[in-house]
């Protein structure tokens, strides 16, 4: 059978990437997708968003709902501080694979450990597997009707510090209107809309950054 569109992905960077460079990893995913074919990483205009809100938190532990192909998470662990540690979760073994891969060829694997597994499954089991006591950045990019209740998974497994910034993407496209009425009216977090663009598109979409108040 043919190849798939991750394994395609992943040629483009070995392609056209430099080892050990994570912006030319970013820049290989970005050109392919918008030229070649379309893909749902978060991409490179709300990709600059989410690394300015990244570099103002300078989280020392992250978590990433939803690796995909690993562009996202190549953005946040090339920001990260030395010692700091990302998280990310993948219910896909083939997704995580061509992440693993992805991940390396930056030069990232040792600040990042992707999980595979539901969710709803790891989350429960963060502190007992990864010794974590809370995590300080989130970045939600899984199925958009697990936005919620991973969130209040979180709250409940208590992994969310007075602090702690959740940033969630396609919050109006493909939209997670369920999410958004979730942390707007809640009196545990402060909530603001980054307006931006859907990946490689000039359809609107944004990131929600929401800090928990304890
Ligand atoms: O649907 C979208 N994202 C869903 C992302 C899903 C990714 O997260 C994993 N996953 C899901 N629940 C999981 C639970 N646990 C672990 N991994 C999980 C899936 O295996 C996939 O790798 C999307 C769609 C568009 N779009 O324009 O249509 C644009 C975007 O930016 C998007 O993020
Ligand atoms: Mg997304």
């Amino acid at each position: 059978t043919g190849s798939s569109r991750p394994q395609r992905m992943l040629k483009a960077v070995q392609k056209n990437a430099t080892k050990g460079d994570p912006q030319s990893v970013i820049s290989a995913i970005d050109h392919y997708c918008r030229h070649k074919e379309w893909a749902m990483n978060v991409g490179d205009d709300k990709g600059l968003i989410l690394d300015s809100v990244l570099t103002e938190v300078n989280p020392s532990t992250a978590l990433e709902l939803g690796t995909y192909c690993g562009y996202s998470t190549v953005r946040i662990a090339r920001l990260l501080s030395p010692g700091s540690k990302l998280i990310t979760v993948e219910f896909n073994p083939a997704f995580a694979e061509v992440a693993r891969q992805i991940i390396a060829y930056a030069g990232l694997q040792d600040k990042v450990t992707v999980v595979e597994g539901p969710s709803g499954d790891l989350i429960p089991k963060m502190k007992e597997r990864f010794g974590i006591r809370y995590f300080d950045f989130v970045f939600l990019d899984h199925w958009k009707d697990r936005y919620v209740p991973d969130t209040k998974l979180l709250e409940d497994c208590g992994l969310l510090k007075k602090g702690t910034v959740l940033l969630a993407d396609n919050v109006i496209c493909p939209g997670a209107p369920e999410y958004l009425k979730y942390v707007r009216n809640s009196a545990h977090y402060e909530s603001r809309y980054y307006k931006s663009n859907l990946e490689y598109t000039k359809v609107e979409d944004g990131l929600e950054k929401s800090v928990f108040l304890g």
